[in-house]
């Protein structure tokens, strides 16, 4: 199957558009007809180039306000066919999309449409060219692909067929199913996208926040099944208009939306076991089951004050690299190492970050199938030099260019702790009943948030939790969180807008996305509090005021709430249970950590007393994370 994608849906000039979605992996373009008309090469030119990329062109659009018109309109639009027929042919494209009429003197009429598609037809096939009707959601009297059918199927002409495009049919909440009644060798092109669920206008909701794939709440896997099932097997090809990806990142974008198309089809693959699809075959979503490890990059000058921050948090310095300036620090299930060694990945990362997150190594079913797929999906391989005694640990590159390592329960992977470090005493601290990492929270920018809400869960069995806005005293910060179904990994990615939010501003100082806290769970967070407390952890104070209004809030008892101000918790509920949780003071960068206790079945990630732990988080940074934008 033949991928493609519409020059719309990336930024850019022609030129860069096209080097980015060759190297993408597409096998095409559709032309838009607008992206053509801006730039000064002829036609000829402009096909020569693209063919240069190695690139086909399966589709010239959109041909607009054809059928159904009266005289004069309709012999002009004739005439409007036959100068875009030229352009075509000269081109080096057979087909065109034409897209139902808005016109306000369109007549409508299923006949009347059929015979002017079956005469246009005729003039298309003596030039060896094609036409493709498509509905559009919003046409003046064609808006079903069900209606759009019987219009071709009436012109029953070979150069006449129907464009398939999976937004206007589910944005009208139009049953993909139906489409399995209809001829595959009738369908002679197949656009895809997908929407974020708003209630809004259909062309503008289409015009302005169409998204690829994977990104947004349609049933775009529901509607390619269908469209597989009627033997199609022309190319699928993205038309994503997107406010947002306009001015977004062309490579970037297009190589999310070759990511979401082969993530797409693998998904059609599985669904529908029965049909044929010459697709290559890539592993199943990988099942996490936790998170293995924290690495964080320091310098031996910053590692102190990490170390005692780890021991008052009730870590143990566990083990000693064999060969490497890396140290591990274990409490409960968490293992976090600590690396200052000056040259490979870490100390880069060192460089460009400073002191954070540069690995986060994830427990998954089949450590090298779980590379497999992400690499298939057009993630990086990572590998570095092997020393003495190192394991071969599959690796990619993740969020922000930081590292990802699997890691699994089979014979060579598990004993990667005992194989490349000695252990060391424990030393004096003191377990605070840490258990596991309960969430991994990355920051990016805004326009970064779908590519990695993308990345996680084609490569992950992850879901999608509703999108919640953030409120900083300084402006809003969006935050998406990502988790397996059993919740036993959890990732949030908190897009900020501008730089004056702690999350926008920990972006700009630390050059890039990445991890901006990690939050460890406890299963009683009064007493991991006071263990802490004893070992002269400090925790972010929170504001008095809020504990007035909790206990209004919740109806909680006096003194449950004194126990949570005392030790500076912050709590929350939903439907299913309670939640507890506490942050240590930002460090460096604005770098964090947060305590976790989820009673009964809370989901959620305490999101209404995010602006009052930012807004404590800026008090103590003070005037340094005001800046201006
Ligand atoms: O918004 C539009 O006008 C438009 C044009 C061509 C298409 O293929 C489409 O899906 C929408
Ligand atoms: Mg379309």
């Amino acid at each position: 199957m033949k991928t493609a994608i519409a020059t719309v849906s990336i930024p850019g000039d022609l030129r860069r558009k096209l080097k980015a979605i060759a190297r993408a992996g597409f096998d095409g373009v559709e032309i838009f007809e607008q992206d053509f008309i801006a730039q000064e090469m002829s036609p000829r030119d402009v096909g020569t180039m693209i063919r240069d990329h190695g690139l086909e062109i399966p589709l010239f659009q959109p041909f607009r306000d054809f059928e159904t018109l009266p005289e004069p309109h309709r012999a002009r639009a004739f005439d409007r066919a036959e100068r875009k027929f030229d352009l075509m042919q000269e081109m080096g494209t057979d087909l065109v999309l034409v897209c139902s009429s808005v016109h306000p003197r369109a007549l409508g009429g299923i006949d009347r449409a059929a015979e002017d598609f079956r005469e246009l037809g005729e003039r298309a096939a003596k030039r060896g060219l094609r036409i493709g009707f498509e509905a559009l959601a919003w046409g003046r009297h064609f808006r079903d692909h069900r209606d759009v059918w019987e219009v071709v199927r009436r012109a029953d002409h070979p150069s006449v067929g129907m464009i398939l495009d999976s937004f206007h049919t589910l944005a009208r909440q139009i049953d993909p199913d139906t489409i399995r009644a209809i001829p595959g060798d009738k369908i002679f092109f197949v656009q895809l996208a997908d929407a974020p669920k708003i209630d809004m206008d259909l062309l503008y909701w289409s015009r302005h926040y169409r998204n690829m794939p994977g990104e947004g709440d349609l049933d775009v896997t529901g509607f390619m099944r269908a469209v597989c099932a009627t033997g199609y097997a022309g190319p699928v090809s993205l038309e994503i208009f997107n406010d947002q990806f306009r001015a977004g990142k062309t490579e970037a974008l297009a190589r999310d939306g070759h990511r979401s198309l082969v993530h797409l089809m693998d998904e059609v693959r599985r669904a529908e076991p029965d049909l044929r699809q010459d697709l290559p075959v890539l592993p199943e979503r990988a099942e996490v089951s936790g998170v293995a490890f924290v690495e964080f990059t320091t310098s031996e000058a910053e590692r102190p004050q990490l170390n005692a921050l780890l021991k008052s948090l009730g870590f143990a310095k566990v083990g000693q690299h064999i060969s490497k300036q890396v140290t591990l620090w274990q409490q409960g299930e968490v293992r976090i190492v600590v690396n200052t060694e000056e040259q490979g990945f870490a100390h880069a990362a060192f460089l460009t970050h400073g002191t954070g997150v540069c690995d986060i190594g994830l427990m998954v079913d089949d450590a090298k199938k779980a590379q497999k797929r992400a690499v298939g999906l057009g993630a990086v391989k990572f590998a570095q030099p092997l020393g003495e005694g190192e394991l071969d640990i599959p690796a990619i590159r993740g969020a922000g260019g930081s590292l990802m390592h699997f890691l699994d329960g089979g014979a060579d992977l598990s004993r990667v702790w005992s194989a490349e470090f000695t252990r060391c005493g424990a030393g004096a601290s003191r377990d605070a009943g840490l258990t596991r990492v309960d969430h991994i929270a990355q920051t990016t920018d805004y326009d970064e948030m779908l590519s990695w809400s993308l990345f996680y869960s084609a490569i992950f069995r992850m879901g999608r939790a509703p999108m919640v806005d953030v409120v900083d005293p300084d402006g809003l910060v969006r935050s998406q969180a990502l988790q397996s179904a059993d919740g036993q990994f959890r990732v949030t990615l908190n897009g900020a807008e501008t730089h004056r939010t702690l999350a926008g501003h920990f972006l700009a100082d630390s050059f890039g996305s990445s991890v901006q806290h990690v939050a460890f769970a406890s299963d009683d967070i009064f007493a991991t509090a006071a263990a802490m407390a004893e070992q002269g952890f400090e925790p972010l104070p929170i504001s008095p005021n809020y504990y007035e209004d909790l206990a209004a809030r919740f109806g909680l008892e006096a003194a449950e709430v004194a126990r949570m101000k005392a030790f500076n918790i912050l709590y929350d509920e939903d439907e299913n249970g309670a939640f507890c949780q506490f942050y240590s003071r930002p460090w460096g960068d604005g770098l964090f950590f947060e305590i976790v206790e989820r009673r009964g079945g809370y989901d959620g990630y305490g999101a209404p007393n995010a602006p009052f732990r930012i807004a404590a988080q800026k008090r103590l940074l003070g005037a340094d994370v005001v800046l201006e934008p």
